[in-house]
Order: C-alpha cells, then sequence, then structure tokens
C-alpha cells in the first residue's frame, strides 16, 4: 500500500527587532515541532534585522545558536522585502509597532506583532484593514492565548462546564526597581512614555486578556460586546506613564472583570508560596477557575465546585487541577508561532484564538482608560 506521508507545512521567518523578546521567541521558532507533537507544521528562521547595525543582527543569531543559514540583515526594509520570507515577527518598542507593522504589511508579508498591536484602538482598525486589502494574515502576539491551558479554560467556559461566569479577576503586577536597575538601559523601554511604556499596555494587558477570554471570547458571537469602563491610574511622575492601573469592566451579558497592573507592586511577594494569591480567578455560578501566577504563561488550573449551605456542592465533581508544563524546555511562546503556521497552511487571514476585532476591543478600552487619566504618547506615536 503506498504511503500517505504527508510533508509538514514550513512557515519562513523574518525578525524584525533584535532585542530581548525576539532572542526568547526565535529560540522557542528553532526547537523542532515535534517537541510538543506539532508534527503537521515546522518553522524555519531566514532572517533577522536590526535597525543599529548589521553586527547587532549578526551577534543576535549567534547569541541563540542559529543554523549558518540564517542571514543577519541591517535594514528593516530588506527584510520585509526578502523573497524567502512568509512571515515578519515585530518585536519592537510598543511606540514602533503601528510602523513597522505597516512596512511588513505593505510589502505583502504576513505579520505577528508583539503586544500591544499597536498604541491605540485606531492604529489597530488601520492596520486590520491594510492586511485585509494585502491578503495577508495580521496577528497580535498575544501569545497566553495559543497556551493549552487558555484553550482549554475558554473550552470549558464555552461549553457551560462551570455555569456563568459572573467576575473574573486578574492582575499581572510586578516589582520594578525603575529608578535603579531599571531606570536605565533596557528596563527603561517599560516607563518610556515616548516609547509607549507604562504598566498598562505592557503588563496590564494580559489581565485585560483574561477579562476578554472568560467574559468575551467564550461567549457566544450574539453575545459579544463591549464592555462599559471605570479606572483608576497612577502615574511615574519622572516621566509621565502610568505606573499602577486598575479597571473594572462591566459586560452586556452582566460579567464583571477586575484587572489590575503594578510596576510598584509584585502580584505577591513570594507567587511560588502555596499561600499566594490567584493571578486570575474566574468565578462562575458552578465553579472557580483559579490560574496562579504569572498570568501570561499559564501551566496550570485549578476548578473548585461551588457550594452554599442549603444545597451543598452545586457541580458533579470535586476540586482538580490540571497541569500543562511547556514542551521540548521551550519557553512557550512556539504555541503562538504554531497558530501562525495552521492559519497560513490553512489560507486564513486571522487567527480564531486571538481575533483581529478581540485586538480592537482591548485597545478600545486601554485608549479609555487612557482617556480618563489623561495619558497621550507624544511626538505623533499616537498618529495614523
Ligand atoms: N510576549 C512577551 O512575553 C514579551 C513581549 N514583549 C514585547 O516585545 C516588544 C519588545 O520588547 P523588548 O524585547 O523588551 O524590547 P527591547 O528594548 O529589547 O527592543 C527590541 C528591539 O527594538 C529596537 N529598538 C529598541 N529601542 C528602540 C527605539 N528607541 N527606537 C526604535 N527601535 C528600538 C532594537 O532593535 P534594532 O537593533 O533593530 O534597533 C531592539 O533590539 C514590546 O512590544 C514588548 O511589549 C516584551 C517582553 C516580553
Ligand atoms: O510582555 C511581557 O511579559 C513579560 C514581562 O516580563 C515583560 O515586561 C512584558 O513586556
Amino acid at each position: 500500500m503506498a504511503s500517505t506521508t504527508t510533508k509538514p507545512f514550513e512557515l519562513r521567518w523574518g525578525i524584525l527587532g533584535p532585542g530581548n523578546i525576539a532572542k526568547t521567541f526565535t529560540k522557542d521558532l528553532l526547537t523542532p515541532t515535534s517537541t510538543r507533537n506539532a508534527n503537521d507544521i515546522t518553522h524555519k528562521l531566514i532572517a533577522a534585522a536590526s535597525s543599529s547595525s548589521l553586527d547587532k543582527a549578526k551577534d543576535f543569531l549567534s547569541s541563540i545558536s542559529a543554523p549558518s543559514s540564517a542571514i543577519p540583515l541591517s535594514s528593516y526594509t530588506d527584510l520585509v522585502s526578502h523573497p524567502s520570507i512568509d512571515i515578519i515577527y515585530i518585536s519592537t518598542p510598543h511606540s514602533h509597532h503601528y510602523s513597522h507593522a505597516r512596512l511588513a504589511l505593505s510589502a505583502g508579508k504576513h505579520v505577528l506583532c508583539e503586544k500591544p498591536i499597536t498604541v491605540n484602538a485606531k492604529q489597530t482598525e488601520a492596520l486590520v484593514e491594510l492586511a485585509r486589502e494585502k491578503g495577508v494574515f495580521l496577528m497580535e502576539a498575544v501569545w497566553t492565548r495559543c497556551f493549552p491551558v487558555s484553550r482549554e479554560v475558554v473550552g470549558m467556559v464555552r461549553e457551560g462546564k462551570v455555569g456563568e461566569v459572573k467576575r473574573v479577576w486578574a492582575d499581572l503586577s510586578y516589582w520594578k526597581d525603575v529608578e535603579g536597575e531599571f531606570g536605565e538601559g533596557r528596563g527603561m523601554r517599560m516607563v518610556d512614555l515616548g516609547l509607549a511604556g507604562g504598566a498598562l499596555l505592557d503588563l496590564g494587558i494580559y489581565s485585560l486578556t483574561w477579562v476578554f477570554q472568560a467574559l468575551y471570547h467564550a461567549a457566544p458571537q450574539e453575545q459579544r460586546g463591549a464592555p462599559v469602563v471605570a479606572s483608576s491610574m497612577t502615574k511615574y511622575p519622572p516621566t509621565g506613564c502610568d505606573e499602577q492601573t486598575s479597571v473594572i469592566l462591566a459586560f452586556p451579558n452582566g460579567g464583571h472583570g477586575i484587572a489590575t497592573t503594578s510596576l510598584r507592586v509584585a502580584h505577591s511577594p513570594d507567587p511560588t508560596s502555596p499561600t499566594a494569591p490567584p493571578a486570575v480567578r474566574i468565578q462562575a455560578t458552578l465553579a472557580d477557575i483559579i490560574i496562579p501566577f504569572p498570568c501570561y504563561r499559564p501551566t496550570s488550573y485549578t476548578v473548585t465546585p461551588a457550594s452554599n449551605a442549603e444545597r451543598g456542592q452545586l457541580a458533579d465533581y470535586d476540586e482538580y487541577t490540571v497541569t500543562h508544563e511547556v514542551e521540548g524546555g521551550g519557553h512557550g511562546m512556539f504555541y503562538e508561532a504554531d497558530e501562525c503556521a495552521r492559519c497560513i497552511r490553512d489560507g486564513k487571514l486571522e487567527s480564531s484564538i486571538v481575533p483581529l476585532q478581540e485586538s480592537v476591543e482591548v485597545m478600545r478600552v486601554m485608549d479609555s482608560v487612557r482617556d480618563a487619566a489623561g495619558l497621550r504618547y507624544p511626538g505623533g506615536l499616537e498618529d495614523l
């Protein structure tokens, strides 16, 4: 009998902005897909480009032990016009996502753009329009959504296994030494207003992601709607970015989300302690689901049935925990890369796990939080 083995689909990548997170992402990209049983696809690193120097691109490739075939480039324009590249991963600071994504989309490349996809909703909408006009794939790199834990939790909520979600709490906070260790160099990106830094766009987006996963994404299409938003923001006086932001979201179906972020207090003094608070708590009528810190890289969840004095336990199962450690020794960024590969292979221009409409909705929430606090990014960063 003839063999029916199908060749895996190969997605060919170009890396734009060879910095901190690009290293982690590209190392994951180079991890064989077989180590996570994703045998239907493979990734190939074609090139990495630095706008600062060719040496920086070379150092980047050698620091991740890239194959000798990977090409260092000293220009983003050369990268996006390289004929062997299918998709560009954009990993520059927030301030530059819009212009760099435009550059890549205009050159007809598919794009995976780091979070937040742009600095405001109007820019995201403009990118979506451009991607559609060019007929290419676009996805915000909200890697959290592609983790097996996110997929399972969303699936459980969607199937009604925990009842109706009433309230979601989510936090991502780190104590960052913004005056010391993080006051100069790399860490400055976090608080540099000129790079659209600050807690909300950098970390708070993950808290909002969990609120949206449970109260928007998992809801039936016809019940999805933009939330009413109330918020509070404290600024970091030396730069004017936000150092602490809390958001309450009221969704049309009655669900409430509480999304918080801070650069001044950690989520917990010791996140590994058994008494550390959960990073995410999804409260539904039949059970609670909790996810430990850090919420951006979820590797386990615990489901606890609700109970009350009169009726006892409401669900017909006992508390249980599910763990999905990241496979293949990677960081977990390959899950989003795999999602891009499968979408592009299947001719899809957007991911149903990270839909573009949700990137727009989350960006609208962040716009309204910033509006309420009078926070705008300088130097035309908010323009189209
Ligand atoms: N998914 C995740 O877990 C994480 C995501 N991120 C996101 O990734 C993005 C990049 O973060 P990170 O890697 O820490 O950033 P870096 O500070 O390491 O910068 C990345 C690259 O962007 C370019 N760059 C840096 N500063 C500037 C500037 N002032 N103007 C123009 N280009 C600049 C440089 O590339 P070049 O040599 O080409 O100039 C640099 O190597 C952000 O959007 C952040 O939110 C960050 C950390 C974790
Ligand atoms: O996206 C991110 O997630 C992890 C954090 O350490 C980082 O600052 C942030 O940009």
